[in-house]
């Protein structure tokens, strides 16, 4: 987990997020990095959550360490990834969120709307969060922890 290629990075989205999703995971597949693709594979009509959903349990199982999801605004993947344990996702479209997230907050799935921003400013804002590596620092340290206590609270069983 030191460096950037040696991370696994599972990706996913809706139709919406199809075509971005594929110039991503092309472009990622090219550096050789380790991709987990988490679907959708084509432009008929899917529903977000289901990719947010598999994205989520991929980290959580452990066959991926971070992840990209990609839908029409970004912001139904992001509601969605947020809903799951151990998952800090956040719609970013720019570099300074992209890598401050990480950096901060420890973000661990970064979220792009394919209808707003292009593959340009995508595969920025994607290498920013790529190059981030989670900041240790006390006051870093107590807001994640505030973050695992609402997480707790809210949690069933
Ligand atoms: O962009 C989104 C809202 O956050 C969704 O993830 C979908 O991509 C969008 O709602 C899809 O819209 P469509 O009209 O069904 O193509």
């Amino acid at each position: 987990m030191s460096n950037a290629s040696s991370l696994i990075y599972a990706i996913g989205g809706d139709h919406a997020g199809f075509p971005l999703k594929s110039v991503v995971t092309q472009t990622l597949t090219d550096q050789h990095l380790q991709i987990v693709d988490c679907g959708a594979h084509d432009e008929t009509s899917s529903d977000f959550p289901d990719f947010a959903l598999a994205v989520g349990e991929a980290i959580r199982s452990g066959k991926a360490d971070r992840g990209i999801l990609v839908c029409g605004s970004g912001v139904g993947v992001s509601v969605a990834a947020n809903k799951i344990p151990g998952i800090r996702a956040a719609l970013c479209h720019d570099c300074y969120s992209a890598r401050q997230g990480v950096e901060h907050d420890d973000m661990n799935v970064l979220c792009i709307g394919a209808r707003i921003i292009g593959p340009e400013l995508a595969m920025e804002c994607i290498r920013a969060f790529l190059g981030a590596r989670y900041t240790p620092s006390e006051r870093h340290a107590r807001r994640l922890a505030k973050l695992l206590e609402i997480e707790q609270r809210f949690m069933k069983s």
